[in-house]
């Protein structure tokens, strides 16, 4: 039986996204509300996720963003969440194992939970204050 692989370096990051994204452009839910908000950009989107998860799982501070506030604005709720959540485990499951791989999984978790928050208490106030 083949080992599956960590998720130790860069190139590990760069596979798991560009795998994540794949699916989630090609995803009934999720894809149009991606495609719609990032239409001909999508290298930047993905320069700026390799960036975003190599700084939060291998600890090599290449993202100097504020993730939030382009989330506070799109039409989703706990459906697309839990999507997101589902095509994100899946990608991991698929590629990687290890220690990394579940860090991985629990980071992506925590943080949905927390946007998924931020955003329903955007739209039920419109308000600023957790942007
Ligand atoms: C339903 C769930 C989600 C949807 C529909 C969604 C959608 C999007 C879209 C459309 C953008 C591009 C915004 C733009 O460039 O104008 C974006 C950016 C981003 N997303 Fe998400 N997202 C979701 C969940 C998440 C989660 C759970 C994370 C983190 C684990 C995340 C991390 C990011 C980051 C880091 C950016 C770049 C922010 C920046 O501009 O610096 N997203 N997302």
């Amino acid at each position: 039986m083949e080992m599956e692989r960590q998720l130790l370096d860069l190139s590990d990051v760069k596979l798991m996204v560009d795998t994540f994204y794949d699916k989630v452009q090609k995803d009934d839910l999720l894809g149009p509300i991606f495609n719609g908000r990032i239409q001909d950009n999508w290298p930047q989107h993905l320069e700026k996720m390799y960036a975003f998860w190599q700084t939060t799982l291998l600890g090599e501070h290449t993202y100097s963003g504020r993730p939030f506030p382009p989330h506070a604005t799109l039409p989703v709720g706990p459906a697309h969440f839990n999507r997101w959540i589902n095509l994100f485990t899946q990608t991991i499951d698929e590629l990687f194992s290890g220690e990394k791989a579940e860090e991985a999984k629990w980071r992506a978790a925590k943080i949905a939970q927390m946007f998924e928050l931020k955003v329903q208490h955007f739209q039920s106030s419109s308000g600023q204050a957790l942007l």
